[in-house]
């Protein structure tokens, strides 16, 4: 599907998707678990990606009308599934699962799209089998398809903090169903720290207790996932929410307001969005009791934002930055490169077909801005929903028309965004 947008003021209210990340832990977790509900999951292509692995492990989802998965689990033991695992796009599902799979007592293939096939699995492939499981990629180039043989028994090892966090999330969720349970020693300070963080809330309403220690981070085995009552509630994503605050920001009168609801506080770093546009001058109001946040329109400046901790954020600031009076400086960017596309870099040549120019650095994205300047065009979504969602905002305030190419792949985390677009009033046209 291409989607053409023309220039359009937003105003209105629009709630916030569930949270990806929460979901596709309290899935996993769920599924590791005898069994339990799970309350306002996100239903994307990435999270059913990772429904259908706890399903090849032996689980069960039921997916009832209003969103709520019941899930009987594997119990801690997950089986030998009897196909291929299919991660689709999902980095997450696929770190998550392939810890898992080093439980089970015989081999597990996964595999994933052309995107994630490219992407880094080499130092957990490694710590799994450093721990005794066997775990390779069967092209011997760190990247899917992977092979993993278990059972896993647990203890000590070493990895980097500056490739993913969701390889420590997989040996966290997983150590906790092993014999000796597992210590992991970070070789590198941890980017994306915040994930972790988000894994440690789960484990916790899960009664799983695992915890920082002064080399990494430390889980003990033999315990058993269980969320109190039986309940877990997925909250917000401050990810998805980034789009409507953006743009609010960008594309509201200065006397009308975007307001978003279910913007509840959480582990998550992306709340630092609303901070982020606030410092570039938005007017915004966050009632953090009753979770809602209210923007509205104004004349933005650009500022410099370290996104260590927040990857999945240098899209929305990169479009910021291009309707923003001058330079915006992101820094601490590489790992932003490892995800379903090199975002620094698709960000810079997509928003440079519109006109905006750019200066990348292995490790930053100096976005010159000035709103007067971007002009509509056809830009690529390069498969990558982020990029996608992105690009959708800087063609709200783009002179004439923008056409997103290959604009479904939004259903990977948010697969209502472009009807969210039209409740707030933009302008667009869906093509096959
Ligand atoms: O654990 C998670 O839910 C995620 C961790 C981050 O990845 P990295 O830890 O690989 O940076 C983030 O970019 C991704 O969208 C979701
Ligand atoms: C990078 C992302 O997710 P994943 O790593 O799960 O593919 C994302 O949602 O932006």
């Amino acid at each position: 599907m291409n989607v053409t947008l023309t220039p359009s003021r937003v105003a209105g209210t629009v709630r916030a998707p569930p949270s990806k990340s929460y979901t596709h832990r309290s899935i996993l977790a769920a599924g590791y678990s005898g069994e339990a509900t799970v309350r306002d999951a996100l239903w994307s292509a990435d999270t059913q990606a990772t429904a259908r692995a706890v399903e090849l492990f032996g689980g069960d989802i039921d997916r009832r009308d209003d969103g709520t998965l019941e899930i009987d689990g594997f119990d801690g033991r997950p089986a030998v599934p009897a196909d291929v695992i299919d991660c689709a796009n999902s980095g997450t599902t696929m770190r998550l699962v392939t810890a898992a799979a080093a439980l089970a007592d015989g081999t597990t293939v996964l595999t994933g799209d052309e995107s994630l096939r490219s992407r880094p699995q080499g130092p957990l492939l490694e710590a799994l089998a450093d721990l005794g499981a066997e775990a390779e990629s069967t092209r011997r180039n760190g990247q899917a398809p992977l092979v993993v043989t278990g059972p896993l028994t647990g203890g000590t090892v070493s990895i980097p903090g500056d490739v993913s966090s969701q390889y420590i999330t997989a040996l966290l969720m997983a150590g906790a169903v092993t014999d000796e349970g597992i210590a992991i020693d970070l070789e590198t300070d941890l980017k994306s720290a915040p994930y972790v963080d988000i894994t440690l809330e789960v484990l916790a309403d899960f009664g799983v207790d695992a915890r920082k220690t002064d080399d990494g981070f430390a889980v003990d085995g033999g315990q058993s996932y269980a969320p109190a009552g039986g309940e877990y509630a997925v909250p917000g994503d401050f990810s998805s929410i980034s789009y409507p605050l953006a743009a609010g920001a960008i594309a509201a009168a200065e006397d009308e307001t975007v307001r978003i609801e279910g913007a509840h506080p959480s582990a998550q770093g992306d709340s630092a969005i609303v901070e982020i546009v606030e410092r570039m001058g938005a007017d915004v109001d966050w009632d953090r009791d009753t979770g809602t946040i209210d923007v509205s329109g104004a004349s933005l400046e650009g500022i410099e934002v370290d996104v260590e901790d927040t990857p999945d954020l240098l899209p929305t600031i990169a479009t910021l930055g291009a309707v923003a009076d001058g330079d915006t400086l992101v820094t601490n960017a590489e790992h932003v490169r490892y995800k379903e596309t090199d975002r620094v870099s698709a960000m810079a040549e997509e928003l440079g077909k519109m006109g905006v120019e750019t200066t990348e650095e292995r490790d930053s994205l100096t976005i010159h801005g000035s709103a007067s300047e971007l002009e509509g065009a056809t830009v690529s979504g390069r498969d990558d929903h982020r990029i996608i969602m992105a690009l959708a905002l800087a063609g709200l305030v783009a002179d004439g028309e923008t056409t997103i190419k290959g604009a479904d792949h939004v259903d990977v985390s948010f697969p209502g965004f472009f009807d969210m677009l039209e409740e707030l009033g933009v302008a667009l046209e869906r093509r096959e």
